[in-house]
């Protein structure tokens, strides 16, 4: 094929957020030959109004083309630009799940070009290194997927090799599930007018990663979460079990259902967190996740809370025969956190119980639940019907309530996701 790693030109299509990451990523490397910077200025400059000659420009003479652009639109952008791919390149995309994608490629790319994905599971403002970074070698050759596997090296992330279906069976869980249920955190507070930490029982430990990380997404582009989760053929069924688990729960709590909901709920725990994890570390601890509150208030001891979203994920995990540890291969650092506030609680037979017993018996949470539990509903039901504005107007206006603490919140998000993950990326 004469593609030798010293003269190859690699090509980004979509010079957002992601794109500009790779872009710069892999200019500081060298990867690019000198005339990369003028190609660059021409994305800048001249993305909005030349944007087609542009991307055939990048096709012809690119020998690696990275598409980096929202999942929605990836079908159109590869028919406008794929039948340009030079002969036998090398394309890959930066989607978040790969079905749409895998398809794009096979249906518009000429049978001589290649196809070896990747999928960075980090947002454009984190450190790539250490983090997972997925490669599909769909159809190519062994030298091929080497290829790209140097191409990509210089960001020092944990090569994972999947096929497609497995990354998108295991993104379903990591990534769409996740982000339902922040979304859903949200959507709760903002329904019943809470800022949550305005309020001393929303205070402390855990509820500080629930709070900075559901601001952190309603901050973040809708197109994104919409993407990864309506185009995901895994994922609806995932989300619609996290919200049947959360109904279920509710159920029992407001029942009164005591013995039912412990046994229901312990049974899950332990298909989730197997024996022989006692003497492990666990991924969060009380002192790094007090030292990140947006609230001035001070507090003594966690407060009692029914904890249903986390409740909810592990008989979602349960019920579906998931375990979560097995999906740390394409874990986000959200997911991380999620895992970590949920072992938090789980391998702590004290709160746990504590938890539960506030569940059946304090009324405090239980409009806070009612409403988490519509709320995990709908966006189930938004996801399967799968329409794209019903999605982004459902975020845009809860992420519109919270906007005033955006500034603060990212600050703070960053700075907790920073001192977590250097603790996390170890195990
Ligand atoms: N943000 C994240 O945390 C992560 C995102 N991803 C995935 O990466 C992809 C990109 O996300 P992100 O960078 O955040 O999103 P952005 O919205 O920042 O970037 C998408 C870019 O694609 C461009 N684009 C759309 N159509 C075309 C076209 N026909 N020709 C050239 N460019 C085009 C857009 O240009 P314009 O705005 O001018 O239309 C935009 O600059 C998505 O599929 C996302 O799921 C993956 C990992 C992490
Ligand atoms: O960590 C998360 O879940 C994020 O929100 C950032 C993100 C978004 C999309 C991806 O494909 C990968 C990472």
């Amino acid at each position: 094929m004469g593609r030798t790693m010293e003269d190859a030109s690699i090509g980004i299509i979509g010079m957002g957020d992601m794109g500009k990451m790779y872009a710069q990523r892999l200019s500081a490397a060298g990867w690019r030959p000198e005339n990369y910077e003028s190609l660059k200025q021409e994305f800048a400059s001249q993305q909005k109004v030349t944007i087609f000659p542009n991307g055939h420009l990048v096709s012809r003479i690119s020998d690696f083309i990275l598409y980096s652009v929202e999942a929605g639109v990836i079908d159109r952008v590869v028919a406008q630009y794929g039948p340009s791919t030079k002969v036998g390149a090398i394309v890959g995309g930066q989607t978040s799940c790969k079905a749409p994608e895998l398809a794009a490629f096979e249906k518009h790319l000429p049978t001589d070009v290649e196809i070896v994905s990747c999928h960075s599971l980090h947002g454009p403002k984190v450190n790539p290194k250490g983090q997972p970074l997925v490669l599909i070698q769909h159809r190519a050759s062994d030298e091929s997927l080497q290829f790209v596997d140097r191409i990509l090296s210089s960001f020092g992330s944990k090569h994972v090799y999947l096929t497609g279906e497995m990354h998108d069976r295991i993104t379903a869980d990591t990534q769409a599930v996740t982000h339902a249920a922040f979304l859903s955190m949200g959507t709760a507070w903002q329904a019943n007018k809470q800022f949550p930490w305005e309020i001393s029982r929303w205070v402390g430990g855990i509820e500080n990663v629930k709070i900075n990380i559901t601001l952190r997404i309603y901050s973040n582009k809708w197109h994104v979460y919409a993407g990864l989760a309506i185009l995901n053929p895994a994922a609806k069924q995932q989300i619609r079990q996290y919200a049947e688990s959360v109904t279920d729960l509710y159920k029992l709590m407001i029942g009164g259902h005591r013995e039912e909901l412990k046994k229901r709920v312990i049974s899950a725990g332990a298909s989730v967190f197997k024996e022989g994890q006692e003497g492990q570390d666990l991924l969060l601890k009380d002192e790094v996740l007090d030292r990140f509150s947006l609230s001035n208030r001070s507090r003594e001891k966690s407060p009692p809370n029914s904890h249903l979203s986390l409740l909810a994920i592990v008989d979602c995990w349960s019920k579906l025969g998931i375990v979560p540890y097995d999906h740390m291969i394409c874990s986000t650092p959200l997911f991380r956190l999620w895992l970590g506030v949920t072992e938090y609680l789980f391998r702590n037979p004290e709160l746990l119980d504590e938890a539960l017993d506030t569940a059946i018996d304090d009324n405090t949470f239980r409009s806070d639940d009612l409403e988490f539990t519509f709320a995990a509903r709908a966006w189930s039901d938004c996801v399967s019907f799968g329409d794209f504005e019903s999605y982004r107007d459902r975020f845009e206006r809860i992420a519109s309530y919270f906007a005033p603490r955006f500034p603060e919140a990212s600050q703070l998000g960053n700075e907790m996701m920073k001192t977590i993950l250097e603790k996390t990326s170890k195990s």
